[in-house]
């Protein structure tokens, strides 16, 4: 069999069946590669012409594996910047087949042609599909990397990163919803179930935010207040149309107060406006708005009108919270006392 036949013959298959001869594999390609291979044995070096492709690979090696000449492509597969020494052996590089096999010929002629896995046996392994001749004590490497699988492995790049986007994209939605599940929270944590006011722990959180060392850093107005004879809108009409009552005096309270007041509910049929711009005048105002719309309101399942009685209390800057609570609770009962539906401002303006 001629050296050209016997290269003819060999496959261009699996790495597996490279050595076997499988000729109904696809083949490679024309003449160019025989004048090449053949510039290359005679000269005993890589044809010039090959010298700066990085897409073909080509190399002369002595039977000890020694590289003796090699062109960027080779370079390229060994993913160093140049050529290896001379000296160096280049034999443990050829990973499938091994340099071994490449020698198993022994004779002059085509020693292997397909698929050549070449890396240094840890980080990396490339495949190249080539061809691999021997004359004399020369064996000449000639091999192309294979465009078919650097284009399958750029779609499969181009895949991933499609899937690492929509997981980023993931990531952001829930994160948003995330986002708004902590308000939804944090709004319930600090709301009255029933009539959605603030609770006595944002009333708190709020003297906090407009407070240093626990003194209120402004003046600070409130307005307590709390329905009267409700025990007896219970008892008469039931605890369900009583809810509707509680329900209505914090509408009526928020309809009656600026957006910067804090409508609190502090428990029961107590409430408590808190306002930290303008003075007590402006407190007072604000518990007589509230009272006289109050006394006009009906409420679904009541004869008649209730009315609510209010103590109101400020301070100005430098104040205790919880002393002015006290204050505007101890004018409460006061009114309470007076007869009811009405506004009684506590005594001091600075409890
Ligand atoms: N429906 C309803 N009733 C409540 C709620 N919380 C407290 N109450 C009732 O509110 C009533 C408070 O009554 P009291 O504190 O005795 O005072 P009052 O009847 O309003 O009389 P004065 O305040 O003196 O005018 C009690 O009957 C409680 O059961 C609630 O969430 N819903």
């Amino acid at each position: 069999m001629s050296e050209r036949e016997r290269v003819d013959a060999l496959s261009y298959g699996s790495v597996d069946d490279g050595l076997a001869g499988d000729a109904s594999a696809s083949r490679r390609e024309g003449a160019d590669y025989d004048m090449l291979a053949e510039a290359g044995l005679e000269a005993e070096r890589i044809p010039s012409i090959l010298r700066n492709l990085t897409a073909v690979v080509a190399a002369v090696m002595d039977l000890d594996g020694r590289c003796l000449d090699a062109n960027r492509g080779f370079a390229y597969l060994l993913e160093s910047d140049g050529p290896p020494p001379p000296s160096a052996s280049i034999a443990p590089w050829f990973q499938q087949p091994g340099f071994g096999a490449l020698l198993a010929a022994t004779a002059d002629g085509a020693a292997y042609a397909g698929n050549l896995s070449v890396g240094d046996g840890a980080r990396f392994a490339r495949t190249v599909r080539g061809e691999v001749w021997r004359r004399g004590g020369r064996l000449l490497l000639l091999a192309e990397h294979d465009i078919a699988d650097l284009e399958r492995l750029s779609a499969a790049v181009t895949q991933l990163n499609e899937q690492l986007a929509e997981a980023q994209r993931e990531l952001v939605r829930a994160n948003r919803r995330l986002r708004r599940d902590k308000e939804e929270i944090r709004r319930l944590m600090l709301a009255d179930p029933l009539t959605g006011v603030a609770n006595r722990r944002a009333l708190d959180e709020r003297f906090r935010e407009v407070s240093a060392d626990g003194k209120a850093a402004v003046g600070l107005g409130a307005v307590v207040a709390d329905i009267d004879h409700f025990k007896s809108v219970n008892d008469t009409y039931g605890h369900a149309v009583g809810d509707k009552a509680l329900v209505t005096f914090a509408a009526v309270m928020r309809a009656n107060t600026r957006n910067d007041d804090l409508v609190a509910r502090l428990g029961g049929e107590e409430f408590c406006v808190l306002l930290t711009q303008g003075d007590l005048d402006d407190a007072v105002a604000v518990a007589e708005r509230i009272r006289a719309a109050f006394e006009r309101t009906e409420i679904e399942g009541v004869d008649g009108r209730l009315s609510a009685s209010f103590g109101v209390a400020y301070s100005r800057a430098g104040a205790d919270g919880d002393d002015l609570l006290r204050a505007a609770d101890a004018a409460l009962y006061r009114a309470k006392a007076a007869g009811r539906n009405r506004v009684i401002i506590a005594d001091t303006d600075q409890p």
